[in-house]
């Protein structure tokens, strides 16, 4: 039992059924004492559940396809787990030639694929075109014109939206908010018409849409509604001026509930965006999505075991074997994980700050937490599936975890446990 005041977030692949805790139809403890700790595991079916509640919405009562699904691989980008969006129908939002390779790798097709970013460099611009994505959204008209000189060379037409920053106020971490105008993503509201006008003017651009994303974690439909009605402002002016706009691109950013958080419903949420586009009487126009998080964030846990209890004066420690560098967002945003043992033990509860073993003090995985531990148990992390193994590092020359895909009673590894001696394999010594 874990007393914590923040109830355990809602999860469809994960159960607890009488005192220990289930990936799907198989034990968590039996995937740790196959696999090792600490241990990435998703559930397939939290995978698709969560998709197919955003492609409901996304086909309207007539049964037609009022938007797309382009997965923003960043949340998490196995092979496996977008593999798995691309069989669903998915497209995905890139932000890298590094992302660019892994859709290639899975043969998504390039016409489902938006490139996004701030800082694109010039080979990863060339790398999309030659690969035909569908669009590449622009943040800047210095980009603007970088992407102009490059399709000229490559002598082909650049698809492009242009990147609003709407100056809305997300209401989330400071370090995940993208649409406020002291953000650095977007261009700036006022300048977007002027931009257009000039994107209009290039000879290799093709002005195919406009795109907006306003922020990560965001638990309310108000900002976006507000965000979605200046951008449909512009679109009419365009529209006035000749610029014909053929898909809106509303980003991604809904957030998950990781305990008290309150999120509207994927399906609702997704309804009142759309809802509100064909209102407005702009219907016809193709809407592109780009959720991360909430498809994957809780179709995923960390599993950890407990190395030692130690009792404190001002605190108790509960020490595990993950760390800041398999699970970064306590340490990088204070942010909340719920922790439960992976089996109920009939032992004393405690309050813990859970941490990991890596030099830092901002190493902590869970604050305060009423925990019934010894050492040996293992813990799981919840509502790890996204911004997880994806911002793991090496630090402190700790190898990455595996990851494992649960699929009903089957487990299979889909990234292995790197290897310490890997670590270094690039580096050498100086020459004598
Ligand atoms: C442009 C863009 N699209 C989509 C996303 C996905 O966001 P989330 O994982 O919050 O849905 C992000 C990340 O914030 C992003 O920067
Ligand atoms: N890494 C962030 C989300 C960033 C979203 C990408 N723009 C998190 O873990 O919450």
């Amino acid at each position: 039992m874990t007393n914590t005041a923040i109830p355990l977030p809602e999860l469809t692949g994960f159960t607890e059924r009488n005192g220990s805790w289930y990936a799907e139809d198989i034990p968590l403890a039996d995937l740790a004492k196959e696999y090792g700790t600490p241990l990435y595991v998703y559930s397939k079916k939290a995978l698709s559940t969560a998709y197919q509640a955003y492609d409901k919405a996304c086909i309207d009562s007539n049964g037609k396809r009022r938007a797309r699904v382009h997965y923003a691989m960043k949340a998490n980008s196995n092979l496996a787990v977008i593999d798995c969006f691309k069989k669903l129908g998915a497209g995905f939002d890139l932000v890298s030639g590094g992302e660019l390779a892994r859709a290639l790798a899975i043969g998504a097709d390039p016409h489902s694929l938006v490139f996004a970013g701030v800082g694109k460099s010039a080979v990863e611009i060339a790398q999309a075109l030659k690969a035909g994505v569908k669009c590449i959204n622009v943040e800047s008209l210095a980009e603007l014109h970088q992407i102009q000189r490059i399709a000229a060379k490559l002598q082909c037409r650049a698809p492009v939206s242009l990147r609003v920053n709407p100056d809305v106020d997300a209401q989330t971490h400071p370090y995940i908010s993208t649409g406020l105008k002291g953000n650095k993503f977007g261009i700036a509201y006022y300048e977007v018409l002027k931009a257009y006008r000039e994107a209009a003017l290039l000879s290799q651009i093709d002005v195919v849409g406009i795109d907006c994303h306003i922020g990560s974690q965001i638990t309310s439909t108000a900002p976006y509604l507000d965000a979605l009605d200046k951008v449909l402002e512009l679109v009419a002016q365009l529209k006035k001026e000749g610029i014909e706009i053929h898909h809106l691109d509303l980003g991604g950013g809904l957030g998950i509930s990781y305990g008290d958080d309150n999120p509207p419903d994927i399906t609702e949420f997704t309804n009142s965006l759309l809802n509100r586009v064909a209102e407005r009487g702009f219907g016809h126009l193709d809407v592109v999505l780009e959720p991360g998080r909430s498809l994957v964030g809780n179709a995923g846990v960390l599993l950890t075991q407990v190395e030692y209890l130690k009792p404190g004066t001002e605190k108790n420690f509960c020490i595990v074997d993950a760390a800041m560098t398999e699970l970064m967002r306590p340490a990088l945003y204070e942010a909340y994980h719920g922790i439960v043992p992976v089996q109920a033990k009939a032992v004393t509860s405690v309050t813990y700050d859970v941490v990991g073993p890596v030099c830092e003090s901002g190493d902590w995985l869970g604050r305060d937490r009423q925990l019934a531990v010894e050492e040996g148990d293992l813990l799981a992390i919840l509502s790890a599936g996204a911004y997880g193994f994806v911002m793991a590092s090496n630090y402190n020359t700790r190898p990455k975890p595996a990851e494992i895909m649960v699929d009903g009673k089957n487990a299979y590894v889909i990234r292995a446990r790197e290897k310490v001696s890997d670590l270094f394999a690039t580096e050498a010594t100086l020459p004598k």
